[in-house]
């Protein structure tokens, strides 16, 4: 019998079963030995099987569980058992070497399918845990040693039971060499095992722990740092037994690429890090990925529909669709096939209603078939949600304190939430891609098995094993370019950005020059940075490819040989063909699932970051509203902290009867602002109370707190709206007669019917488009519709001329009038007339009384005013005007540099004018106390304080 004639002989029939049968020339031939023989042929099957499993099951619960190996003596060990792999690989490889060559030399088929495929398989899957070994710095070992240990069990059954079905002949040369091959494998393994176990002993004698049980995150130092040491040295490995080697590095590049003065970090960048980092902390506070995904439970009513039968109705569909779609991807390419063999005339269809057939298959399977009904049945699922996660984490987002908004930016913010998207995007990816993928990769590989026997089976998971490794290597290794290019394109959005906001400074410095230069520079570093990227991604495409398109060839040639001995159709080559066209969409699928998953896993974390977060001012239960008699407001030894480290506000206590009009002053940054925010509950104190009509504000419904209360900030903001609609703000169901009532009041109306759409004017992003003067104006009119019972004004006037502020201050008398009122004001003229002026120095009260009494006290408040009446001359010519004066050049004209001479004979001029002399002697008068003249400094014989 010649060698094709025998390999034909041994290869199955179309349609038998993965398992040879007697029939197919299996070997399982009638007589003693058969039931031995079949015994050992389901062993060659089951061991790479067996052992396949194991390590992807024990492996997953490595990787779920979060566990990861000691360093210690582990890179020896690690390295030793490493080469143990690599020999059983290349004693699997011998033995088939030896197989082959003994055939051809005897031309004859060299052993039985099952020996062969379970040679192949064995060489897969060690190459396989070969492979994750040596790119696992610190992997967890029971994967690798159960592996180990099911060899031990599997190699002699299976040697012991293929002695004992041979027939009693003498052992040839090839035979004694195939089993000392054995041997020698089997001593390898004994030894990797004794390498392992010798290992634990003496790490668990040094450490007196468990070194299996360590987590699978990097330690921390005390500062929050990675521990390099247990980061590990291998580039890209600190993740230990990662989820996807793709999971693990993409989160990890993020914490682990720290930013440098030359490398500054892009707000992207900083973002992903957070989030990784948070990841990271999460998992190593959960414990395992099964609890750490637990935490994303929040999310199911939003993904869910959970109130509507309706929708819910629809997803139970959609499954019904995926199924179909399964199916109908499994009939297309055996329709096909069909076709092929009724035109060819080799069975008795009729070709017409076949090709019939496979168009309506097409026609299912396109656009316009089930993937249009699955279109209509989700996508109100999936605008449904949308529409409920990103008005929850709105709302969510609005209610939160203000700690939480002054932490984090407004980007930041809105980033996460629009990340809710990501989440949808990650079931997506699961159900309707991933799951289905697996499904149909599933069913061609039995097809394929059963059409064309167990080579063609073992060719098309060899093919996707290799694919998918080579994918996901080839993506990680492309990942510091892809950083790389994402942080020149931030750059380059960056400079374009700051260009065009700061257009002004630009031009105003002149640089318009220097700005085309750096954003030239920016867009060429991005270019030259994507086109690395491109090609390596071309270039990884292509290899992925290769490999496809080996698997193919290998796959075709041995249909080819089938069809060519009749032993399969035309028509199931041409099956066979469509099939491989349909498993490349699904691998390289699963090859950036890992990626993918793992980014959208990142920017769900940011959401869920501030999802998790409760606001920190919240009601009381049954708080009751709170109960306004006429506003008398008490602080009672009052202390606050921002960060619970600093004391801003330190025991401070006073009270403001019904209707009175306290002024807080001080220099900047001693509290006045936060004083004002207390009472508004922005943040509640930390200790002591603060009491309106005698109830402490923490006991009321902040509602009702803040209807009674009407703020002018010191840096209002408005809207990018009309004017009419910013000032309606303050009281939504205002009429415009209202409106134009509280601009009349707050000296705004005339000035705005002057521009040219009048009321109807935008104000620009942050109001931008109206000045300073405008823009606080606006915001008391605002104040003035809400009509509070207790008015807040934080440098209402801050920002106007003295003749509006004087106009202003009229409107606000009117706004103040019968209203408890607090103040705050850098410029004292504006609070002189209020019932108390209150002192405030480094979060402390330290004067309090009225304009006069403070005057006449003579403490911080009297030299505060005495510094705003006059201008302190300067007392020594500055080093600056020693030198214009030796260049012969004019010294600068700047308010501070007033000379003693210029000063007094400025305010000789003054007081010269008969018209301001009243005034400018009132002042004088006010100023000390009406009856004291203001000291002359003896040196410069000018008014020095009062
Ligand atoms: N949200 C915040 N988080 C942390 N610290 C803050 C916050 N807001 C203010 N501070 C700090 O609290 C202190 C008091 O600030 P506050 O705004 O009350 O001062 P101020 O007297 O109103 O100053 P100014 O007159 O300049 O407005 C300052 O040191 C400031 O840096």
């Amino acid at each position: 019998m010649t060698f094709t004639a025998r390999l034909l002989a041994h290869l199955p029939p179309l349609s038998s079963s993965v398992m040879p049968t007697p029939a197919d020339g299996g070997g399982l031939q009638d007589g003693p030995g058969s039931s031995v023989k079949a015994a050992v042929t389901s062993l060659h099957y089951a061991f790479p099987s067996v052992v396949f499993a194991y390590y992807i099951l024990s492996s997953t619960i490595a990787v779920c569980t979060l566990q990861t190996q000691s360093p210690a003596g582990n890179h020896v060990r690690r390295r030793v058992i490493s080469l143990f792999l690599l020999f059983s690989v290349l004693t699997y490889l011998a033995q088939l070497v030896i197989l082959l060559v003994q055939g051809i030399t005897r031309h004859e088929f060299p052993a039985e399918q099952d020996t062969i495929i379970s040679l192949l398989s064995c060489i897969l899957v060690f190459g396989v845990e070969l492979a994750g070994l040596s790119e696992t710095a610190k992997p967890v070992w029971y994967p690798y040693i159960g592996s180990l240990g099911l060899a031990l069990l599997f190699e002699p059954a299976i040697a012991a039971l293929s002695l004992a079905a041979r027939p009693h002949e003498p052992l040839a040369y090839a035979e004694l060499v195939d089993i000392a091959t054995v041997a020698a494998r089997y001593l390898s393994f004994v030894l990797a095992l004794i390498v392992y176990f010798e290992g634990l002993y003496k790490s668990r004698q040094e450490s007196g722990s468990d070194a299996e049980r360590q987590t699978l995150l990097p330690k921390e130092d005390g500062n929050g740092a990675l521990d390099a040491s247990a980061a590990g040295e291998d580039e890209g490995q600190q993740n230990g037994y990662g989820a996807t080697s793709d999971t693990a590095t993409e989160t990890s590049t993020n914490a682990s690429q720290s930013p440098t003065a030359e490398n500054p970090e892009s707000p992207w960048e900083r973002r992903e890090r957070e989030a990784s980092k948070q990841m990271e902390k999460r998992l190593k506070e959960k414990g395992n990925w099964v609890t750490y995904a637990k935490s994303f439970v929040i999310f199911i009513p939003y993904v869910w529909p959970v109130k509507n039968r309706q929708l819910q109705l629809r997803v139970i569909l959609v499954g019904f669709c995926l199924l179909s779609m399964n199916a109908v991807n499994f009939l297309i390419p055996r329709q096909l096939g069909i076709v092929m063999d009724s035109l060819n005339g080799l069975d008795d269809q009729n070709p017409w209603t076949e090709v019939l057939l496979f168009a309506g298959l097409r026609l299912l399977a396109s656009e316009s078939g089930i993937s249009l009904l699955r279109q209509w049945l989700w996508i109100p699922v999936e605008y449904y949600s949308y529409d409920a996660m990103s008005t929850a984490a709105y709302s969510h987002v609005l209610n939160l304190s203000s700690d939480f908004h002054d932490t984090k930016s407004s980007s930041d913010i809105m980033m996460a939430i629009q990340s809710g998207q990501s989440i949808s995007n990650m079931l997506e990816s699961l159900c309707f891609y991933a799951i289905p993928m697996l499904v149909d990769m599933s069913i061609a590989f039995i097809y394929l098995s059963v059409t064309f026997g167990p080579y063609e089976g073992f060719i098309t998971i060899a093919t996707a094993v290799i694919f998918m490794y080579i994918a996901t290597r080839m993506i990680s290794s492309l990942r510091d370019a892809r950083r790389r290019e994402v942080s020149a394109w931030f750059e380059e959005h960056y400079v374009r950005q700051a260009g065009i906001q700061g257009w002004a400074t630009v031009a105003c410095f002149n640089q318009i020059g220097h700005e085309e230069t750096r954003y030239a520079t920016a867009v060429k570093d991005r270019v030259a940075k994507s086109q690395k990227l491109y090609f390596g991604y071309a270039l990884a495409y292509a290899f992925q490819y290769l490999v496809l398109l080996a698997g193919l060839l290998a796959g075709a040639f041995l249909a080819v040989y089938q069809v060519t001995h009749g032993q399969a159709t035309p028509g199931q080559f041409i099956m066979l063909l469509t099939y491989w066209g349909q498993l490349v969409g699904p691998l390289s699928f699963f090859a950036n699932l890992g990626k993918r998953v793992s980014r959208d896993l990142i920017q769900a974390e940011q959401l869920l970051e501030i999802m998790q977060m409760k606001p920190t001012i919240v009601n009381k239960e049954l708080a009751p509203p709170l109960e306004f008699s006429g506003g008398a407001v008490r602080f009672d030894h009052v202390c606050f902290s921002y960060d619970k480290k600093k004391d801003i506000i330190k025991d401070i206590s006073f009270t403001a009867a019904p209707g009175e009009t306290i002024a807080f002053v001080g220099a900047t940054g001693a509290g006045k602002s936060t004083i004002l925010k207390l009472l508004d509950r922005f943040y509640d104190v930390t200790e002591g109370s603060i009491q309106i009509d005698g109830q402490d504000i923490r006991d009321v419904d902040l509602r009702s707190l803040r209807t009674q209360i009407g703020v002018v900030p010191q840096s209002p903001i408005l809207f990018d709206d009309t004017i009419l609609n910013n000032v309606r703000y303050a009281k939504l169901d205002a009429t415009d007669e209202e409106i134009y009532e509280a601009c009349k009041a707050a000296c705004i109306h005339e000035q705005v019917l002057g521009f040219s759409d009048g009321y109807q004017t935008r104000v620009g992003e942050r109001g931008v488009k109206v000045s300073g003067g405008e823009l606080q104006r606006i915001a008391i009119a605002r104040a003035i519709l809400k009509r509070p019972a207790i008015v807040l004004l934080d440098e209402a006037t801050s920002a106007v001329d003295t003749e509006t502020e004087q106009r202003i201050q009229e409107a606000l008398r009117k706004l103040c009038m019968g209203r408890t009122t607090f103040i705050v004001a850098h410029r004292l003229s504006t609070i002189m007339n209020a019932d108390r002026i209150i002192v405030v120095n480094g979060g402390e009260i330290t004067e309090q009384g009225g304009h006069e009494e403070l005057i006449r006290a003579g403490g911080k408040y009297a030299e505060l005013w005495s510094k705003q009446i006059f201008v302190k001359p300067k007392d020594k010519p500055s080093a600056d005007d020693d030198k214009s004066k030796a260049k012969g050049t004019k010294p600068p004209n700047i308010l501070n540099d007033l000379t003693p001479e210029v000063t007094s004979s400025e305010l000789a001029k003054v007081k010269s004018a008969p018209a301001l002399r009243a005034l400018c002697d009132s002042q004088v008068k006010d100023a000390g106390n009406g009856d004291q003249t203001p000291e002359r400094d003896s040196q410069t014989g000018h008014k020095k304080e009062v």
